[in-house]
């Protein structure tokens, strides 16, 4: 099944983002540390263009914290400061202003070189739906949602918040759009909780999941539904697991969707463990096979 990329929304989102640039000194791309690929939006670059940026990988609470760090090594090899973070607990937020500062250290030099008074740094958050903008925004805000009327980039709709003294956000996030044509992508979102269920066939995320964890986590699946040795193939396991735990219809035969379903829901309530979709290698290889 293919989804549509509604070409509308995405020049809206772009042109929102575009005209919110003027006005911030550093963006903060934020995706989420399980599938920081699949949930970047693929023409940020071109978006942000020469902007500073800083990538906050969110819900690293969620990620395998092993690959979250050979991604931050990935990043700083290709010139680029990431941070593993958590929104909801506020784990790693401190260090956001401290590498902000460190990233826009020659230009605020530059400005108290011309003599201009030091000032806050300013930044917009971006990032595709459900990545955490709003939570991370609501994290840092605490209570200091600013009204700053007479500031660039103030219209009736958009305010500043003030992180200490140091940092300013702009209170509307930037969202953009994940890569949505490409099926593989379309399955880390769907199994990570990004898009509805609703969106990609309930089966058929269950068994990318399922072949991701057998490949990567075995350990951890047998473990979570008490199998000693994993079948070979896919449609025995979903068996396995659905008779462990009752999914099962009339006559004695799995019901499919309910295996689906509780799958996923354990993978996303953290049941089987913190899991990475992607890892930097696989990219790597990737880019020297095309
Ligand atoms: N475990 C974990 N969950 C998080 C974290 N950050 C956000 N969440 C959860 O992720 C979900 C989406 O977060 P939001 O802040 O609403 O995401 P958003 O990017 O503002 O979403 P849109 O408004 O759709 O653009 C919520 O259920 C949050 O509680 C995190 O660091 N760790």
């Amino acid at each position: 099944m293919t989804i549509q990329w509604f070409p509308g929304h995405m020049a809206k989102a772009r042109r929102q983002v575009t005209e919110k640039l003027k006005f911030i000194d550093i963006v903060y791309e934020l995706v989420d540390a399980r599938i920081p690929l699949a949930s970047r939006n693929p023409m940020i670059d071109e978006i942000i263009t020469n902007k500073p940026r800083l990538v906050l990988l969110n819900k690293a609470d969620m990620a395998d914290p092993k690959i979250t760090k050979e991604w931050i090594n990935f990043y700083k090899s290709n010139g680029i400061q990431a941070l593993a973070i958590d929104s909801q607990t506020g784990t790693g937020l401190k260090q956001i202003i401290t590498s902000s500062r460190d990233i826009l250290k020659e230009k605020f030099d530059k400005m108290a070189a011309k003599g201009i008074k030091p000032r806050a740094i300013r930044a917009l958050i971006v990032g595709i739906p459900n990545v955490g903008k709003s939570t991370l925004i609501n994290r840092l805000a605490k209570k200091n949602i600013a009204q700053t009327g007479d500031r660039p980039g103030v219209t009736k709709a958009q305010q500043w918040i003030k992180v200490g003294k140091d940092l300013e956000l702009l209170d509307t996030p930037g969202i953009l759009w994940p890569k949505f044509e490409d099926q593989l992508v379309g399955q880390k979102l769907a199994a990570t909780g990004a898009i509805k269920d609703t969106i990609l066939n309930l089966q058929d995320i269950a068994v990318y999941v399922l072949n991701f964890l057998k490949e990567e986590y075995p350990e951890r699946l047998k473990d979570r539904y008490n199998i000693e040795e994993l079948p070979e193939e896919i449609v025995p396991l979903f068996d396995e697991i659905g008779k462990r735990r009752g999914c099962m219809v009339a006559g004695g035969y799995i019901d499919y969707d309910k295996t689906s379903e509780l799958i996923l829901r354990e993978l996303r309530s953290q049941k089987l463990g913190p899991i990475s979709f992607e890892e930097p290698k696989q990219f790597e290889e990737n880019e020297s096979n095309e």
